[in-house]
């Protein structure tokens, strides 16, 4: 952890800056010295009517609270205005300066209520020096040298008040920060729920036509052509009613899987909803899909759900015109119901 002054980067070459920028000598600091034994006569009448005037404010009354703070603070003081007097304005009267900043701003001290006790310490300064000095002429390098150390001092209180607002400033931006991650997160969790559906893991049909559009992108710059296929499970409803929903379920399930196996990493396969399905396959003509897509899935099917059969209806777009993506799904859809129905005129006339 760094010190005030580290974290300030207030150094003995930073005090000779800012003891220059005010014009405040070693003449300053001389003058200041000879006065310390004089002030130090007067420290009791000094402290006792500042805070005479501090605690008659009640707003400065309340700031203060109690006897023992106040004690503590008429300690603080007295030790303040000999420090003022030492003549010595180095690294650790920085420090102590800083460390006063630091205090007020963690009591709440606003910069008002200080800035108004600096104002009336250093009246009550100017006037005890007046007995104290005698001379006019010495009296005003006195009060001078002394207004340019309060300077000093009160440059550097201001600046731990406003480095620990900083550091408030910093530590609230961290919180919204985490906060804003945290949420980001959520919000990505909730998007990769939202595409993927959570009975057989497919993508979902929220999705389908961001996955077509990307795909006949892709398939337009490489001049291919790309075949989406309408999936229809024939009769699913007699077997959610004859065999039970769970089954029906697992049966959806399963041909997910079925649709994904038989698919390439480059094809999309969509739970359209309730017992319809989506594929749409990448590089890939009519002809393929139907003699490679389709009787893969038939197989598949054939093995692990030989009482499943399925209504397909396939369409091709590209390479040298491309459909749009509702135009393809509208035609897929109408093939597939092609195939159901004359499935079922077929059963019928058997
Ligand atoms: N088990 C289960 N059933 C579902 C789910 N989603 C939809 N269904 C049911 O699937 C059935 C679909 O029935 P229909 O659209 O009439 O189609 P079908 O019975 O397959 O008839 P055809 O399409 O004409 O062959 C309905 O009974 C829905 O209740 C699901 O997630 N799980």
């Amino acid at each position: 952890m760094k010190t005030l002054l580290e974290q300030l980067r207030v150094t003995d070459a930073e005090i000779r800056v800012r003891k220059r920028l005010l014009d405040l000598s070693n003449e300053d600091a001389e003058l200041l010295l000879e006065c310390s034994a004089l002030v130090e006569q007067r420290l009791d009448t000094i402290v006792d009517t500042f805070y005479g005037i501090q605690t008659s404010n009640p707003e400065i009354a309340a700031l203060i609270g109690d006897a023992d703070t106040l004690d503590r603070l008429q300690s603080a003081q007295r030790r303040y205005i000999l420090d003022l007097f030492t003549g010595i304005y180095d690294l650790e009267y920085a420090n102590n300066r800083l460390r006063i900043g630091l205090v007020h701003k963690r009591i709440g001290v606003e910069p008002k209520y200080y800035l108004s006790a600096v104002y009336l310490l250093r009246r009550l300064l100017e006037e005890n020096l007046t007995d104290l000095v005698p001379e006019p002429e010495k009296w005003q390098r006195v009060v001078k040298a002394l207004d340019k150390l309060i300077y000093f001092d009160v440059t550097l209180v201001f600046e731990t008040y406003i480095q620990s607002m900083v550091s408030e400033i910093e530590a609230v931006k961290n919180r919204t920060e985490q906060y804003a991650r945290a949420l980001e997160e959520t919000v990505a969790m909730r998007t990769g729920e939202l595409r993927t559906d959570s009975l057989t893991g497919l993508t979902t049909r929220r999705f389908l036509h961001e996955a077509l559009q990307r795909t006949l992108k892709a398939a337009q710059r490489r001049e291919e052509p790309v075949s989406l296929i309408f999936v229809d499970v024939d009769d699913f409803k007699d077997l959610n009613d004859e065999r039970g929903h769970a089954y029906g379920d697992q049966v959806l399930c399963e041909l997910g899987k079925v649709l994904m196996e038989a698919a390439r990493g480059e094809d999309t396969c969509v739970r359209y909803g309730g017992d319809e399905f989506c594929v749409v396959l990448a590089n890939s003509t009519e002809a393929q899909a139907v003699s490679t897509y389709c009787q893969r899935i038939k197989s598949l099917l054939a093995e692990r759900l030989p009482n499943v059969s399925l209504s397909l209806g396939v369409v091709q777009t590209g390479p040298e015109h491309y459909e749009k993506a509702e135009t393809l799904l509208k035609n897929a859809d109408q093939r597939m119901y092609q195939e159901k129905t004359i499935k079922k005129n077929g059963l019928a006339k058997h």
